[in-house]
């Protein structure tokens, strides 16, 4: 059900913190409301703002098949676009479609629900830290709110997941997270072998694969889409991510170190993979963990599904050995924990690639 209170560009940011935050309404309650322009707190400073004029025309990251895992030129193309871009799009990658539509379903479900069932997850309410209902970014550190709702499900088991995780959802992700277990494993093995790692596995396969988290993302109409964001300019804290996402597009990509930005456009069926910092870490830069945002919309609601790959909190991250072994590179990371670096990049508001930072020499 929508909130009955009425909200205006000038209402008092403490009523909108009341229903957004304090009361689970969260964005999508906000749109819902019937407002007609944005809230003070969401509008974002100038620079911060997705213009098309920043918008590179005409490219377009990489679309890979990955219908023959045999095909050494898919392995270049593979390696190749997570050095250039950092981001690629799969198709022919052996998820089935049926999956995909299915997790989306459950994310529509899940925001579907009313706001004091969907607050039953939120920081305060949840009974575990696995699994958080939230709004923005890290809205207590945030100077200007982010239009978008989420829930975050930190995978530690079956058994947990299956009695902690909300049941509007819980079985639609996990097979979500389940059937791209082969890819993630292909993926990260062809990226490996340029590396001159040749096996993912005992130490190697906690680093690289070590833990996973799964996000519904959930970004409403807005009343004016251009004065803000869906999510701010960030890089992912990730190995590796698998992200799904629905037909209405909005995500963009930073063009290496310019100030171009290039659209991902929606491809039916396919899944976008960026590389994150910690695969930048752990590759000495040799992958690229790019900045990216997403824009907001008003025409249309939209939802994406990220499954973040990650090294356990507890393991120690840097250059993997293998990178130096043709000589004369040097460390540009140091070892960190990763839960460290997890938490650094939680407790400040997006600020797009200045995260890695924390981990350089
Ligand atoms: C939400 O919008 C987003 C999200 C993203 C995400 C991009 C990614 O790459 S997510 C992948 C991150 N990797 C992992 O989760 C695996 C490793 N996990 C860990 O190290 C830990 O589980 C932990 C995440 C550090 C949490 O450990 P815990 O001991 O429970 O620590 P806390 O003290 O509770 O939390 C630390 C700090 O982080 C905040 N936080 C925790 N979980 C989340 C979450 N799911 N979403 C947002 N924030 C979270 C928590 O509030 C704490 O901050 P305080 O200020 O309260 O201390 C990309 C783009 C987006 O827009
Ligand atoms: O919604 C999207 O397309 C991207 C979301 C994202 O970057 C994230 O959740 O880390
Ligand atoms: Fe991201």
């Amino acid at each position: 059900m929508a909130p009955t209170i009425a909200i205006t560009t000038n209402t008092e940011p403490s009523k909108v913190t009341e229903l957004v935050l304090n009361k689970g309404f969260g964005v999508k309650g906000l749109s819902e409301s019937g407002i007609t322009c944005l809230p003070n707190q969401y509008i974002q400073p100038l620079e911060e703002r997705i213009t098309v004029s920043e918008a590179m025309p005409g490219g377009s990251i990489p679309i890979i098949d990955m219908s023959n895992w045999d095909d050494l030129k898919m392995e270049e193309l593979i390696c190749d676009a997570a050095e250039k871009w950092g981001f690629f799009q799969i198709v022919n990658h052996g998820v089935p479609i049926q999956v995909l539509e299915k997790v989306q379903e459950a994310t529509h479900r899940f925001f579907g629900l009313p706001a004091e069932e969907k607050n039953k997850y939120s920081k305060e309410n949840s009974v575990s830290n696995n699994v958080r209902y939230g709004t923005s970014f890290t809205p207590q550190a945030e100077n200007a709110l982010e239009w978008k709702d989420y829930l975050s499900l930190f995978y530690v088991s079956d058994d947990e997941a299956s009695a902690l995780w909300p049941a509007a959802c819980k079985d639609e992700a996990l097979e979500y997270m389940k059937k791209t277990e082969l890819v993630i494993k292909r993926l990260l093995g062809v990226l490996m072998r340029r590396l001159n790692v040749t096996e993912i596995a005992g130490e190697k396969e906690n680093l690289l694969i070590g833990s996973k988290r799964i996000n519904l993302n959930y970004y409403p109409i807005c009343p004016n889409p251009e004065l803000t964001v869906g999510v701010g300019r960030h890089s992912d804290v990730s190995t590796l991510t698998i992200l799904l996402q629905d037909e209405i597009g909005g995500l963009y990509v930073r063009v290496e170190e310019s100030d171009n930005w290039i659209h991902v456009p929606p491809v039916k069926g396919s899944l976008v993979i960026n590389v994150g910092d910690a695969l930048q870490i752990m590759s000495n830069g040799r992958y690229k963990s790019v900045e990216h945002r997403v824009a907001a919309n008003g025409k249309s609601e939209r939802i994406s599904v990220p499954i973040f790959v990650n090294p356990r909190p507890e393991d120690m991250i840097c250059p993997f050995p293998e990178v130096f072994a043709a000589g004369g590179e040097e460390a540009i990371y140091k070892k960190v924990l990763y839960s460290d670096y997890v938490k650094h990049f939680f407790r400040k508001a997006h600020d797009g690639k200045r995260t890695v930072d924390f981990a350089k020499i």
